[in-house]
């Protein structure tokens, strides 16, 4: 997780500083984590941690404000002499290839294929079969894509894509390469968005090296392009393009097209080629529905070794309804924000946190929130507070639920007697004991103050712990 804090926070840092700087401070820093809603950064030696101290945490604060920590905190720690040699640079270095192979950060396998041309683009690996979840908004593409996947070149040739921004195509596409490449290490997989396809031919001609060209496209056994509405217009490309996918469609090797739209829309484009993008199937995504958006989101927490409740993660697919890339990073800001600010993940945190980028939801508490919120601050399970123990640790923590239920939701005395299983009476009780003891017993005025914070999105309350 802390990368991605790191990430975003570089993001900002990088639009404030010179390059030079840059490189010099914040390229070899490595992220350590979040301890305490302090962002841990590991620097080379005790000179640059005073350097940092001197002329960057101000920076580094704003940034991680930008993201919404409330009270943003950084600290540094001296890595490690042997560390050095690990540190990862902030741009990862291109990959490098062996074999056809290549193999990313972290030892993290990305395939790659057919050396040694330049602007090969790696498969992402994390764009694969089991990490995409199906709906009725992608099943066909879905489908189509490991039809191809299993019979590449015979399932249908070629296979289109298309649908909006961020829904998944490449996504899929990649997972093809991966598991052809799998199952095939000896095929030749290129995947290759439009725009570098004509960055290539551009290069080739003006070097005089279109046999290399031809061959490097034409040789392949998984031909990837992406975006290729963007041929429109360009007709030198289109031309080229038309001969590769006649060597390639003639030899039963796959080609795998996405686009924003359908063939027929793609305006300008060579009759020739649109019958051609024709021939094999076209299948569109469409935006996830709800349950689907919900679904993605599991995963992506999953990924991340991330519990973070369902109903959390309901409000954040209801704030996102289309672009998937959206949706991730909707979570991870809502990931972000409550490790920054060190507070568990509820609604409100999750409203809160992504108040500044979509529209302000009214986010009402409910009394599910404040039981969960209370366990976890008194450290016992939800179902001990709902539960019949009469003993002072659980009785504490019932009293003081009951006490924020009637304060922070419109429920009456005998909807959240019911609740917990029992009479008005008791629920009357229980608040008048509260407030009683508010002033007098520090500890529990602390524990109400910081549960009314936390249930209502911090707002306008300036975090403490
Ligand atoms: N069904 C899905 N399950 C899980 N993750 C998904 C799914 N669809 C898309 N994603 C994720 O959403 C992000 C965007 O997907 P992708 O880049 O494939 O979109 P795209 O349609 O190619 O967008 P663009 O038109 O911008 O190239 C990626 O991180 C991808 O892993």
């Amino acid at each position: 997780m802390s990368q991605e804090i790191w990430t975003d926070v570089l993001g900002y840092v990088r639009k404030n500083i010179s390059e030079v700087e840059y490189h010099t401070w914040f390229a070899p820093v490595r992220p350590l984590g979040v301890q305490q809603g302090s962002l841990v950064l590991g620097v080379r030696n005790s000179f640059a941690q005073e350097w940092f101290r001197k002329h960057y945490l101000e920076l580094l604060e704003d940034a991680l404000r930008s993201m919404g920590a409330q009270a943003p905190q950084v600290s540094f720690q001296v890595l490690p002499a042997v560390q050095d040699a690990m540190m990862l640079p902030a741009d990862p270095p291109p990959p490098k290839l062996t074999n056809g192979r290549a193999t990313g950060r972290g030892g993290m396998p990305e395939r790659t294929v057919v050396a040694p041309f330049e602007n090969r683009k790696a498969l992402n690996p994390k764009y694969i079969f089991e990490n995409f979840v199906v709906g009725p908004n992608n099943n066909l593409a879905h489908a189509a894509s490991l039809a191809v996947a299993e019979s590449p070149g015979k399932a249908y040739n070629p296979l289109f894509i298309y649908g909006d921004v961020g829904l998944g195509k490449t996504h899929l596409m990649h997972a093809v390469g991966h598991y052809m490449s799998e199952r095939y290490p000896d095929k030749r997989i290129e995947y290759v968005s439009t725009e570098s396809f004509t960055n290539d031919l551009i290069n080739a001609i003006r070097e005089d090296k279109m046999t290399q060209f031809r061959n490097r496209y034409r040789s392949v056994d998984l031909l990837l392009v992406d975006d290729i509405q963007f041929l429109a217009g360009k007709e030198r490309t289109q031309e080229e393009f038309f001969h590769t996918f006649n060597a390639l469609y003639e030899n039963h090797k796959q080609i795998i097209l996405s686009s924003d739209r359908p063939p027929k829309d793609i305006q300008t484009l060579e009759g020739r080629l649109r019958s051609r993008f024709e021939w094999g199937l076209i299948t569109d995504i469409q935006s996830p529905e709800f349950e689907t958006r919900v679904a993605i989101l599991k995963m992506n927490a999953e990924h991340h070794r991330m519990n973070i409740p369902q109903d959390v993660l309901e409000l954040i697919a209801r704030q996102v309804t289309s672009n998937i890339r959206e949706l991730e990073g909707a979570l991870m800001r809502v990931v972000a924000f409550a490790s920054l600010n060190n507070v568990p993940f509820s609604r409100p945190v999750a409203a809160k946190a992504l108040s500044n980028v979509f529209a302000p939801q009214e986010v009402k508490v409910e009394m599910a929130d404040v039981l969960r919120a209370v366990a976890a601050q008194y450290n016992i399970p939800p179902e001990a507070i709902r539960g019949s123990g009469r003993v002072r640790e659980v009785v504490t923590p019932r009293q003081v639920a009951m006490f924020l239920i009637r304060e922070l939701t419109g429920h009456s005395l005998p909807e959240i007697g019911s609740f917990f299983g029992r009479d008005h009476s008791t629920v009357m009780h229980a608040i008048a004991k509260v407030n009683d003891q508010l002033g007098k017993d520090s500890e529990m005025t602390e524990a109400v103050a910081f549960l009314k914070r936390r249930l209502q999105g911090l707002e306008g309350e300036e975090i403490t712990s």
